[in-house]
C-alpha cells in the first residue's frame, strides 16, 4: 500500500482576447459572450468526477491557469473557489494562483479576486519593449504593462511576472532592461522563459527569425546572474524566486507530485493506493466539455515512463536528488536503473553521492540528451 501525499489542482480557462502567435497553450478567441456560469457549472461537475480518485485527499494548491483566467468576473472565480472547497478539503494556507493578461487588469475585479480566496497573481508581461510587444502581437504596451503590475502591487504581495526572451530582433541589452524594470518593481517570483517556436502555431509557419544561439546563451549567463545579485534564486530551468516564495503548485509538478486537472485540455496524474499512477486528459471541445463530457482519456502509467517523467521533472530542478525520494515517487529501485545512470556520469551529466544524484551543469544544458538516456 503505498501512502498517499496532499494533491494539487489545476483549472484550465480556456478563452483569450487575441491569440498570441508564438503560444501553443490550449486556447481560443470567443466570438461571443464567455458562457463562464455554465463553464464554472461543468468545472465543478468535472471536479466532482475526479474527487472518486483521490481518496479524500487535502488539496495544496490550486492554480487557475489558461488562456486568460482575467477575463472572468468575480462572483465567477468566487463561485469556483467556494464550490471547490464545498466539495473538498482545501487546506487553510492554499496557495491559490491565477494567471492575468495585463490588457485585463481592472482594480476592483482583481481585489474581489482576492477577497474570493486567490493569493498568488501572474501577470503575463513578457516584455516591457513597446515594439517587441507589439511585434510579438501582445495588446498593450509598456506603460499598460508598468500599471498593471502597480496595481496587482497594491493589492497582492505574492506577485509573479512572466517574461520571455531571444524575442525576434531582442539585443542584450533589451533583454536586461526587461529584467531591471521587473526588478524595480520587487515582485515576490519571475518566470524567465525562453521564447521557443511551437510546430502548430503562426509564428513557426511564418518561419520567424530567433536571434542566433550564441547571444541566447549570452543572454541567460548575464540575465541569471542580474537575477541572483538582485535576490532571485533561481530554483528551476525559468523559475527564480524570493526566499519562500517559490511558487508552490509548479513545485509539485517538478518533484512529481499528484494533480487534479479540471477544465478543457486540462491534464492530471493521481496515484492509487496500490501504487498505480493514473494520467488523465480532459476534452479540448468546449461543446462537449459544457454538455458534460469531460475525460477524454484516462490510463495507468508504466514503470518505465513513471522513471522517464520522474527525471522529466525533478531535473528541471537546482537541487540535489534524493534517492529515496525517487524510490518513493516511482516505487521503483535505483538498482533497476544503474546502466543509464552510469552512462549519464561518463558522459559528464550526472554526479553520484551515496544518498543522491546531482545535475551537472552540462547536464541542465543538455537536458534533452540527458533524459534520453532513460529512454532507453
Ligand atoms: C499559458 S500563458 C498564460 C498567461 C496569459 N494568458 C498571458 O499570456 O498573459 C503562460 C506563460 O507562458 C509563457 N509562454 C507562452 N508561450 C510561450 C512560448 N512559445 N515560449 C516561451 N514561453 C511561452 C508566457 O510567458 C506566458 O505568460
Ligand atoms: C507556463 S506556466 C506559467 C506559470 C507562471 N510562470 C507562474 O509561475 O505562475 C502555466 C501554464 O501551463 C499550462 N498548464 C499548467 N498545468 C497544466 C495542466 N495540469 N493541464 C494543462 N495545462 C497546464 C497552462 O496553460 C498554464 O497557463
Ligand atoms: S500567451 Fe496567453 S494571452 Fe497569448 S494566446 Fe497564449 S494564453 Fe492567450
Amino acid at each position: 500500500m503505498c501512502k498517499l501525499q496532499t494533491i494539487s489542482l489545476y483549472i484550465h480557462i480556456p478563452w483569450c482576447l487575441k491569440k498570441c502567435g508564438y503560444c501553443d497553450f490550449y486556447s481560443y478567441v470567443s466570438k461571443d459572450n464567455i458562457p463562464e456560469k455554465k463553464y464554472i457549472e461543468h468545472l465543478l461537475k468535472d471536479f466532482e468526477q475526479d474527487l472518486r480518485l483521490i481518496n479524500n485527499r487535502e488539496i495544496n494548491t490550486i492554480f487557475i491557469g489558461g488562456g486568460t483566467p482575467s477575463l472572468l468576473k468575480a462572483s465567477s472565480i468566487k463561485q469556483l473557489i467556494y464550490g471547490l472547497k464545498e466539495r473538498a478539503l482545501v487546506s487553510k494556507n492554499a496557495e491559490i494562483s491565477i494567471e492575468a493578461n495585463p490588457k485585463t487588469m481592472e482594480y476592483k475585479r482583481f481585489i474581489h479576486y482576492k477577497n474570493a480566496g486567490v493569493n498568488r497573481f501572474s501577470l503575463g508581461i513578457q516584455t516591457f519593449n513597446s515594439n517587441l510587444l507589439q511585434k510579438i502581437e501582445r495588446t498593450y504596451d509598456s506603460k499598460e504593462a508598468i500599471n498593471a503590475i502597480k496595481e496587482s502591487k497594491k493589492i497582492i504581495n505574492n506577485l509573479n511576472l512572466d517574461l520571455m526572451y531571444g524575442l525576434p530582433d531582442q539585443i542584450l541589452e533589451d533583454t536586461l532592461l526587461d529584467l531591471k524594470n521587473a526588478i524595480k518593481h520587487n515582485p515576490s517570483h519571475i518566470s524567465w522563459y525562453q521564447l521557443s517556436i511551437e510546430p502548430n502555431t503562426p509564428f513557426y509557419s511564418k518561419k520567424i527569425k530567433l536571434p542566433h544561439e550564441d547571444l541566447i546563451f549570452k543572454m541567460l549567463i548575464q540575465g541569471e546572474k542580474l537575477l541572483e545579485k538582485s535576490g532571485y534564486k533561481k530554483y528551476e530551468i525559468s523559475s527564480y524566486s524570493k526566499p519562500n516564495y517559490q511558487c508552490q503548485h509548479n513545485l509539485n509538478y517538478w518533484n512529481f507530485g499528484d494533480y487534479i486537472g479540471i477544465g478543457c485540455s486540462a491534464h492530471g496524474k493521481i496515484t492509487q493506493k496500490n501504487g498505480k499512477v493514473l494520467r488523465t486528459l480532459k476534452n479540448k471541445n468546449i461543446n462537449d466539455f459544457l454538455h458534460g463530457n469531460y475525460l477524454n482519456s484516462i490510463h495507468s502509467v508504466s514503470q518505465k515512463d513513471q522513471v522517464f517523467e520522474y527525471f522529466m521533472n525533478v531535473f528541471r530542478l537546482y537541487k540535489p536528488v534524493l534517492k529515496k525520494h525517487f524510490r518513493e515517487k516511482t516505487n521503483v529501485n535505483e538498482i533497476v536503473i544503474k546502466n543509464q545512470i552510469q552512462i549519464a556520469i561518463k558522459n559528464g551529466f550526472l554526479t553520484n553521492k551515496k544518498n543522491y544524484w546531482y545535475t551537472t551543469k552540462k547536464g541542465k544544458f543538455f537536458l534533452n540528451l540527458l533524459l534520453e538516456i532513460f529512454l532507453n
